[in-house]
C-alpha cells in the first residue's frame, strides 16, 4: 500500500488507494442510480475535504468552501436548493411534490457537498481566477475519492448556483455557488470513460528534432 502523507491517511477504505495515475484515468461521474447506500465515514470525508485544500490559488487566496451534508442534514440542502428552485420559477416557496422528490434524491447519495467560491478580499484576484482554484480543488477532492473507490458526479443546476442556495446554506456574504457534488460507492463496475485524442487538442512548438 503506498505511503501517504499523515494528513491523507485512509482509515476507512476497503481497499489500498490507487495510484495518482490510475485515479486520473479511472475518475468518472457515477449516477445517483449506482450508488451503494453504504456510507462513507467522517475521516474518509476529512481526507477528501484535507486533499481538496492542497488546491493551488492564485495569491494563496485559497478561496474554495464547501458545506457538507450526511444522514439527516441532506435535508437541508434538500430544502435549500427545492427554495431555490421555486424562486427561479417566481414562486415564494416549494410545493410538497417538488420538496418530497427533492427529499428522496438526496437521500440516494450519502453524502452531499455544496461547493462556493469565497474571494478574497486581499489580494483581489479577478473572480475567475478564484472559481479556477474552487475548480481545482473539486478535481483534487474528486481525484482522492476516485482513489479511495468513491465516485462522484459535480452538478452546476441553476438551483445550485443560485444565491438564495449560498446564504442559506451559510456561506459568507462574498461567496457565491459553484454547484453541488455527491459521493458515494458505486454498486457495479466502474462507468467507462471516453476521450478525443489529446493530440488534437494541443500544438508543440519545440526543435525540429522534436525533444
Ligand atoms: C464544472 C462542471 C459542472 C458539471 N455540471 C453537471 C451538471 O449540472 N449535470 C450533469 O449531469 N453533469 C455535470 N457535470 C459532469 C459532466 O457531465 C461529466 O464530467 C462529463 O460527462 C464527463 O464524464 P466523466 O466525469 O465521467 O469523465 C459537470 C462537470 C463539471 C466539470
Amino acid at each position: 500500500m503506498p505511503t501517504l502523507p499523515s494528513a491523507l491517511t485512509v482509515s476507512s477504505s476497503e481497499l489500498p488507494p490507487l495510484d495518482l495515475f490510475a485515479a486520473i484515468h479511472e475518475r468518472r461521474t457515477v449516477d445517483l442510480a449506482q450508488l451503494r447506500p453504504d456510507l462513507i465515514s467522517k475521516a474518509t470525508l476529512e481526507t477528501l475535504l484535507e486533499a481538496a485544500n492542497w488546491a493551488p490559488s492564485h495569491g494563496q487566496t485559497e478561496p474554495w468552501r464547501f458545506a457538507v451534508f450526511t444522514g439527516e442534514g441532506r435535508g437541508v440542502l434538500a430544502t435549500t436548493l427545492a427554495t431555490s428552485l421555486a424562486l427561479i420559477k417566481g414562486q415564494t416557496q416549494p410545493d410538497p411534490e417538488t420538496l418530497r422528490l427533492e427529499h428522496e434524491r438526496k437521500r440516494l447519495a450519502p453524502v452531499w457537498l455544496a461547493v462556493a467560491v469565497e474571494p478574497a478580499e486581499k489580494p483581489s484576484m479577478p473572480l475567475h481566477e478564484e472559481q479556477w482554484a474552487v475548480a481545482c480543488a473539486v478535481q483534487t477532492l474528486m481525484l482522492a475519492a476516485r482513489s479511495l473507490g468513491i465516485g462522484s458526479k459535480w452538478i452546476s443546476n441553476p438551483p445550485s448556483l443560485h444565491p438564495n442556495t449560498a446564504r442559506s446554506l451559510g456561506f459568507s456574504e462574498r461567496a457565491s455557488m459553484m454547484g453541488v457534488m455527491f459521493l458515494g460507492y458505486p454498486a457495479g463496475e466502474w462507468p467507462s470513460g471516453k476521450r478525443r485524442p489529446v493530440a488534437d487538442k494541443v500544438r508543440w512548438f519545440e526543435d525540429e528534432s522534436g525533444v
